[in-house]
């Protein structure tokens, strides 16, 4: 992972001031093609800006969250950089790879698998917390000391488990219907057993509520948006499981139940603004 890195530009588009990018390039982690979705806001004509990380759900590429959320008007206004990475890696030719919506492609977990085959490429961990970043870094006037994550379900997951690990790298951090605790739901669980293995005692690094009970949080305060009307809410998110967990650990967190909401990017574009200005008072 040494030398220059070579980014192939997709496509990049005006809009609101700044520019809407789709980028290419080859992922020494993941060992495939990987693209990601990056809006600059006008400011970084000028300077590096501050830069938020959104980590889609399960199904998602790069794409639905930079054509549904409708996150570029407020970026532009707050001078935020957004990047938005794919949820895995991309045709590998692992048996099976492609025959579930919750495992494998699209479904990622935001996890270094340490199962065969899967440990090969599905290092999604690694790759937004240390590839991506140095990539991004290099090539776009961004400020790496002023950075923040946020994401949905999955992605909602990633987030979290991310900045909990990493809370140097990370200023600010929110969620939309996270999978708070993927040792205790049925996506978790089958995603953690196919890419970890069948010892629960490794699953809790990439567990929410496992996290911040072995760690807390000393950032600012966690921000979770979540529809009371998401079919997936008792059965695959059980936001009551975060808040016990923070309540126990003395972690500030910020749960918005929202009436008559679901799981899908009307949700989130209702939100986005929140969110956006939230993450913007710590970066
Ligand atoms: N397709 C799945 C649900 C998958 C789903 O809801 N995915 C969410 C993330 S967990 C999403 O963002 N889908 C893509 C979209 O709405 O654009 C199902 O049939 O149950």
């Amino acid at each position: 992972m040494s030398g220059p890195k070579i980014l192939e530009t997709i496509s990049v588009q005006k809009c609101f001031g700044g520019t809407q990018g789709v980028y290419r390039h080859e992922s020494a982690e993941t060992g495939c093609a990987m693209r990601f979705g990056l809006f600059l806001p006008p400011q970084a004509e000028r300077g590096k800006v501050p830069l938020l990380y959104w980590l889609s759900g399960l199904t998602c590429t790069e794409e639905n969250f930079v054509v549904k959320a409708g996150v570029q008007r407020v970026a532009a206004e707050l001078g935020i950089a957004i990047a938005v990475p794919d949820t895995s890696p991309r045709g590998l030719g692992y048996p099976g790879e492609d025959d579930a919506y919750d495992f494998g492609s699209g479904a990622g977990f935001y996890v270094d698998a340490t199962e065969a085959p899967w440990h090969h490429g599905y290092r999604m961990y690694s790759y937004v917390t240390k590839e991506l970043p140095a990539l991004i870094g290099e090539k776009f006037p961004v400020d790496p000391a002023r950075v923040g994550i946020f994401g949905h379900s999955m992605g909602g997951h990633g987030a979290l488990t991310i900045a909990l690990k990493n809370p140097a790298s990370y200023k600010s951090l929110s969620a939309f219907s996270p999978i708070v605790s993927p040792m205790r739901c049925p996506w978790g669980e089958k995603a953690l057993t196919g890419y970890l293995g069948a010892d629960r005692a490794t699953w809790r690094d990439y567990d929410a509520t496992a996290l911040i009970e072995a760690r807390g949080w000393q950032g600012p305060p966690i921000l979770v948006d979540q529809g009371d009307a998401d079919p997936f809410l008792e059965r695959e998110l059980k936001p009551e499981l975060l808040r016990e967990a923070c309540a126990a650990k003395g972690v500030s967190l910020d749960l918005r139940m929202r009436e008559g909401y679901d799981h899908s990017y009307f949700f989130i574009a209702s939100f986005i603004e929140d969110h956006l200005r939230f993450h913007a008072k710590y970066l």
